[in-house]
């Protein structure tokens, strides 16, 4: 698992949204899977800027939901690159909101994203170095 943040978001804000009423479960709460989404998105981000072409998820580890997300938050998801290989690019992900008039800001999610690097017809290509 990921350490805890103690301090504040780690990396970089990549996606900011805010959770609507669309994507509750029935208890009134957010969907984790929409939560999730939010994340992969982040994290396609960060791994496109990286490898400077097409990619695709190939795992999520260490998912860890820590906090609920409320209709109204404003979801803040924050991204670094953690370790790049051969292929494939992991992504740590941070998820935050802030709430009640944005007065508040708690973490919400953690996780790595894992990522492969594709060329144009879908086949694996190597990342190139920095
Ligand atoms: C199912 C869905 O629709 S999910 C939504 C979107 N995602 C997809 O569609 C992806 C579906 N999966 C695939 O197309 C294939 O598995 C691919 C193209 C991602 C990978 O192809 P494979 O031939 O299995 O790749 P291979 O085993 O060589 O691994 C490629 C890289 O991914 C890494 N990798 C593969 N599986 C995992 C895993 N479970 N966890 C972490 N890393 C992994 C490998 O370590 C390797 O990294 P490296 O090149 O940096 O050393």
């Amino acid at each position: 698992m990921m350490e805890k943040t103690t301090t504040g978001p780690q990396g970089s804000l990549t996606i900011r949204t805010l959770a609507m009423p669309a994507d509750t479960n029935p208890a009134g709460d957010i969907f984790g899977g929409w939560v999730m989404s939010q994340m992969d998105i982040a994290g396609a981000i960060a791994a496109v800027e990286r490898v400077r072409g097409r990619v695709v998820t190939v795992a999520v580890e260490a998912m860890t939901f820590i906090a609920p997300v409320k209709v109204g938050d404003v979801l803040c998801v924050y991204t670094r690159i953690e370790r790049v290989g051969t292929t494939s690019v992991t992504v740590g992900i941070e998820a935050w909101v802030r709430r009640n008039r944005l007065d508040d800001r708690q973490q919400v999610t953690e996780a790595r994203f894992v990522y492969v690097s594709l060329d144009e017809n879908g086949q694996k290509r190597a990342i190139a170095a920095e």
